[in-house]
């Protein structure tokens, strides 16, 4: 029997919001993990777009598909808070990063940060990604069954460690290894079980791997205080918003872990899905690569990525396939509603990009990779605003969204010069489904240097 959340006001004409609980403690956690889209397809046909569930210790106001996404990303009546819902998922580790901030206090955080992504710092992070890039790459050893995965997760921290760094400078190499592991750890976190610093769980990983980095940042903050470089790190410390404003050293650092994080593990699952899937159909990898060549140049320009619109529409649809942020999480800090459903304050509510996604509704043979859904004649993720929502929406919406298509499309310029690959059309991804989605089996490809 579904259970109601809460029965509206009396004078009121919203619904109540039905759901189940799933099992104590862990909720429907486990189904989630295990097979995300059939746990939302049949709440989907079950309760529609709004129903609750518990995961994660509370229970969560699920909102699936374009119109509920939209209602609650655009947040127009102000219901609807971030850092209360990000913070019991990830608040510990990731607390005062900009997406955990709200309203005049996010404003004004977001109005310095825009400065760090002006077109002009795009051009020039883009310059120092090549080198970057090329560096990474040497060290790649091609092979049939390559793990593409933590390849591109080294790569990508990598270069967060140059563009968004300036270096790290008397770092060795296992001190990096360690680093990795601890932005792993403190995202894993998120959907720990336990949700206090137990030894051995998840959790308490997460703290440990918080103060590590917090030690890691504050090593190097006097030098990029004090230095002229063209990083996004020595770029927060100096810059300021027009009425003079600038950021805190404990700014400075909350702000940095949190964009390393926001642009790390998303790059990579989105440069590891599109190395699947031109592995799968070698058609758009050669048009990839024959669009790469013909800029005529190794290290293009942040303009000239714009050239690559083949390299766009790969990048849109495993967005689309596999977005990189499945769900965006907030809390409603009055009593609201979405789509007629009452929604009282203090509810968790989660925004299910990945389910609107897939919906055949608007996507036409969802699960089919065709990026050309997204040409200028199809262009079917018009058909809603929120059809095609991995960079979420409203005031929030990804600040490093540019960024992201520049190191994005930079790699796979580089390795679509230096290699080619081939995975079997027939593979399934085994995505874990944990905290951000990963491939378990590390994403093998038959990976060959081009002669
Ligand atoms: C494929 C890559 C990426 C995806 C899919 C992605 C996705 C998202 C999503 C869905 C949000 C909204 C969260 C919310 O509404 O609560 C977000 C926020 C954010 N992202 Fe990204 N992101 C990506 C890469 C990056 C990169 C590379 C950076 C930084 C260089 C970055 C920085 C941020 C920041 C600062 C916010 C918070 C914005 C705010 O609250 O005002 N992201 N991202």
């Amino acid at each position: 029997m579904p259970k109601l959340l809460a029965p509206p006001p009396p004078d009121s004409t919203l619904s109540p919001i039905a759901g189940n609980a799933g099992l104590p403690i862990i909720g429907l956690g486990l189904d989630y993990i295990r097979d995300p889209m059939g746990l939302l397809e049949s709440r989907w046909e079950r309760y529609g777009p709004v129903s609750w569930l518990s995961m994660a210790g509370k229970r969560w106001v699920t909102v699936m598909g374009p119109d509920g996404c939209q209602t609650v990303l655009q947040n127009k009546d102000r219901a609807f808070a971030n850092g209360d819902g990000w913070s019991v998922l990830i608040g510990p580790f990731f607390h005062r990063g900009l997406m955990l901030l709200d309203g005049d206090e996010h404003l004004a955080h977001r109005r310095i940060l825009q400065q760090a992504f002006t077109r002009e710092r795009l051009s020039r992070y883009t310059e120092a990604l090549h080198p970057a890039v090329e560096g990474a790459l040497d060290g790649w050893h091609p092979r049939a069954g390559f793990a593409a995965y933590p390849a591109l997760k080294e790569l990508t921290l990598d270069l967060a460690t140059s563009i968004f760094m300036g270096g790290a400078e008397g770092s060795s190499h296992q001190e990096m290894v360690e680093v990795n592991k601890a932005f792993i750890d403190c995202v894993q976190a998120a959907t720990s079980v336990v949700r206090f610093p137990l030894p051995g769980t998840r959790w308490k990983r997460g703290i440990d791997g918080r103060a590590r980095l917090e030690k890691f940042f504050r090593r190097y903050l006097p030098a990029r205080r004090a230095g002229t470089g063209d990083d996004l790190f020595t770029t927060l410390c100096h810059i300021e918003s027009e009425d003079g404003e600038r950021f805190s050293d404990d700014d400075v650092i909350n702000h940095m872990i949190f964009l390393l994080m926001a642009a790390h593990d998303t790059s990579t699952i989105t440069l590891s899905t599109m190395m699947q899937y031109l592995g799968q159909y070698p058609e758009w990898q050669e048009r990839c690569r024959r669009q790469s060549a013909a800029l005529g140049t190794s290290t293009p320009s942040y303009d000239q990525l714009d050239e690559l619109t083949d390299l766009d529409l790969v990048m849109k649809e495993c967005m689309r396939l596999v977005p990189p942020v499945p769900v965006v999480s907030r809390r409603a800090v009055k009593d609201t509603e979405v789509l007629g459903r009452y929604i009282p304050r203090g509810s968790y509510v989660s925004v299910v990009v990945h389910f609107t996604h897939h919906m055949a509704e608007y996507w036409p043979d969802p699960e089919k990779f065709d990026p050309e859904r997204f040409a200028p004649e199809r262009r079917e993720d018009k058909i809603h605003r929120y059809a095609w929502e991995p960079f979420g929406g409203g005031v929030h919406k990804c600040l490093g969204m540019h960024f992201a298509g520049a190191e994005i499309k930079t790699v796979m310029h580089h390795l679509l010069q230096r290699f080619d690959w081939q995975v079997d059309r027939g593979y399934r991804a085994p995505l874990n489904y944990t905290s951000l989605p990963y491939p378990s089996d590390g994403q093998p490809v038959d990976l060959r240097h081009r002669l």
